[in-house]
C-alpha cells in the first residue's frame, strides 16, 4: 500500500518512498513521482501554528508514507537540532517591497543545505531497510557538491563522489570541495560543464559494469542531486515556511495567494515550490528566473526546449545549467501522467538535444509559471543598486531571483536567496564598486558592508589543506567510481 512512486517515463514498477530514495533514478532514466500527488492536501491552519521542524516531519510523513512518525522526528531533529544559524531555519526578510526568504543559514551557506542536511538521515533509514549501502554520485554546479559532501561525510555505510565542472565554479565553492575531510568522500575537477557531469552520472547509475561492481559489495548508486525525491521534498518546507511567517506576521489571511520568484538551472527548488501548490499551497504564479543560460525562459515562452547553444560562463555558476533535469516531473504532472509523452520528450532531447510541447500544454503550465532573465552585467547592476537602496547585500544568484520578483505585477512576491554572497565575494564586492582579487580578503571586505559576519565554515576555508587535487576527463568518471568502490567498501 505504500508503493506509491512510479517513474515519470513508465507507470509500470510502482515502489516505496525508502526504495525511491535509496535508488535516486529509476532504471528507464526517469524520475521518481507520485501519480496521486495532489490528492495529498495539507492543512494550512496546523502548519501556520508549527514550528520549522514540525512542519518538516508533517509534510514529509505525507510525501514518504512508508518512513514512520518516529523516523521523521529523529531525522528532522538530526538535520535542523543545532546546524542552521537561524533559529527559524529559513527566515523571511522584506527588501525593498518584496520578501527574501533567507535560505543559506546552513552549514555550507547554500539552500541546498536544507535537504543536505536531511537527505543522509533519510537515506541511512532507507538503507537500513533494504540492508544495503550507498555510493552517492552528484554532479554539481557549484552548491550541491559542497552541501552534500557536508551532509555525507562519515556516514555509515554511506560514499560519495562528487564531481564539480573545473574553473566553472566560483573560488569559494571550489576550495569549499576540495578541503572536504571525511573517510568515505572523493572530489573530482572534471574537464567539461556541469551538463556534461550531470549526464554522464545519470548514465553511471545504470551502467551494468559498475552496477555488477558495486553490487558485490552489497553498494547501490544512488544520486544527492534534486533527481532524487529525498532531495526535493525537504525543499518544499520551505516554500509552506515562508507562507506561514506571511500568515503569522499579518501581511495575508489564511487562503490568500502569494506569488514565489526562484532562480533555477536545474527547476529542482522551482518543482518543490510547484508540489506544494499542489498540496494546497495558495500560489498566483512562480517566477523562473534564470541567468544568461537561458533555457528555461525560452521554454516557458515558446513551449520549446532547446539545449543546442553556447553555455554561457556566469558569475551565477550554479545556475549555469542547459539541461534542466527536473523540468521532466513538471511534463509529468501537467500531462496528467502521460508517461509516454515524457519519454518522448527525454528521448528526443537526448538524441537532438530539443523538444517542442503542444501548444494547450504550454498555456496551462504558463497559467502558473512566468518567467525572465538578466545576464552579469544585470546582475552587478542589481546588486549595486539593492544595496545603495536598502542596505542589503544579494549574491548574483538571489539578485537575479530578486530582479524578477521585483519587476513582476503580483503581490505578495516572495523571492528565494539561495545562497550567502560571501559565497561570491568578489563579484558581490565589485558590484557595488570594491576591486578584490583574492577570494579570502574579499570576504573579510565584504563583512564591511553587509550585515553578518563570514559564515564560519568559509571563514576558516584558507587554513584548510587542499585534499582533492585530481581533474580528470568525462570519459574517465566510470573508472574512477569504479576504483573507489573497491577502495572504500572493500573490507
Ligand atoms: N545548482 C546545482 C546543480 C545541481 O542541481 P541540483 O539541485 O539538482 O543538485 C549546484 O549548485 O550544484
Amino acid at each position: 500500500m505504500h508503493e506509491v512512486y512510479e517513474s515519470t517515463r513508465n507507470r509500470d514498477r510502482k515502489i516505496t518512498s525508502k526504495q525511491a530514495i535509496f535508488e535516486g533514478i529509476s532504471p528507464d532514466g526517469g524520475l521518481y513521482v507520485w501519480p496521486e500527488l495532489a490528492q495529498v492536501q495539507l492543512d494550512l491552519t496546523t502548519i501556520c501554528k508549527q514550528s520549522y521542524q514540525e512542519n518538516a516531519v508533517y509534510i514529509l510523513h505525507h510525501l514518504l508514507p512508508d518512513f514512520t512518525k518516529e523516523e521523521l522526528e529523529q531525522c528532522v531533529a538530526n538535520a535542523y537540532g543545532n546546524t542552521f544559524s537561524s533559529p527559524d531555519i529559513t527566515p523571511l526578510r522584506k527588501v525593498g517591497d518584496v520578501y527574501v526568504l533567507e535560505l543559506f543559514h546552513g552549514p555550507t551557506s547554500a539552500f541546498k543545505d536544507v535537504a543536505l542536511t536531511l537527505l543522509p538521515q533519510l537515506m541511512s533509514v532507507a538503507l537500513r531497510s533494504a540492508h544495503q549501502k550507498a555510493l552517492i554520485l552528484t554532479a554539481t554546479s557549484g552548491d550541491t557538491g559542497k552541501a552534500a559532501l557536508a551532509g555525507f561525510q562519515d556516514v555509515k555505510d554511506t560514499g560519495i563522489v562528487v564531481f564539480y565542472p573545473d574553473h566553472k565554479v566560483s573560488q569559494v565553492q571550489y576550495r569549499q570541495m576540495v578541503t572536504q575531510r571525511g573517510k568515505n568522500v572523493k572530489v573530482y575537477g572534471v574537464k567539461g560543464n556541469f551538463d556534461d557531469a550531470q549526464s554522464k552520472v545519470k548514465e553511471l547509475f545504470l551502467d551494468p559494469d559498475l552496477r555488477e561492481v558495486a553490487a558485490k559489495y552489497h553498494v547501490r548508486l544512488t544520486s544527492a542531486n534534486s533527481i532524487n525525491i529525498g532531495r526535493l521534498v525537504p525543499q518544499i518546507v520551505y516554500y509552506f515556511e515562508a507562507y506561514k511567517q506571511l500568515v503569522n506576521q499579518g501581511v495575508i489571511q489564511l487562503g490568500d495567494k502569494i506569488s514565489y520568484s526562484v532562480p533555477t538551472g536545474n527547476f529542482g527548488d522551482v518543482l518543490a515550490g510547484y508540489y506544494g501548490y499542489l498540496m494546497g499551497l495558495p500560489v498566483e504564479k512562480f517566477y523562473v528566473a534564470s541567468n544568461a543560460n537561458h533555457v528555461l525562459t525560452d521554454f516557458l515562452t515558446t513551449g520549446i526546449y532547446d539545449r543546442n547553444r553556447e553555455f554561457i560562463q556566469t558569475i551565477s555558476p550554479s545556475m549555469d545549467i542547459l539541461i534542466s533535469s527536473n523540468l521532466e516531473r513538471l511534463l509529468y504532472y501537467v500531462s496528467n501522467c502521460d508517461a509516454d509523452f515524457v519519454k518522448g520528450c527525454m528521448d528526443e532531447l537526448a538524441q537532438t538535444g530539443k523538444y517542442q510541447i503542444p501548444a494547450d500544454l504550454l498555456k496551462k503550465i504558463q497559467s502558473l509559471f512566468d518567467c525572465g532573465y538578466i545576464d552579469d552585467v544585470q546582475t552587478k547592476a542589481v546588486i549595486g543598486k539593492t544595496y545603495q537602496e536598502t542596505n542589503e547585500i544579494l549574491d548574483p544568484h538571489s539578485a537575479i531571483g530578486y530582479e524578477i520578483g521585483k519587476a513582476a505585477k503580483e503581490r505578495p512576491m516572495v523571492t528565494l536567496a539561495t545562497a550567502s554572497p560571501y559565497k561570491f565575494a568578489q563579484d558581490v564586492l565589485d558590484a557595488i564598486g570594491v576591486k578584490e582579487a583574492d577570494p579570502m580578503q574579499a570576504m573579510k571586505k565584504l563583512e564591511d558592508y553587509a550585515h553578518e559576519k563570514t559564515p564560519k565554515g568559509l571563514a576558516e576555508l584558507n587554513d584548510l589543506p587542499i585534499l582533492h587535487k585530481d581533474v580528470i576527463s568525462i570519459d574517465d568518471m566510470k573508472q574512477d567510481v569504479a576504483n573507489y568502490i573497491e577502495e572504500l567498501f572493500h573490507d
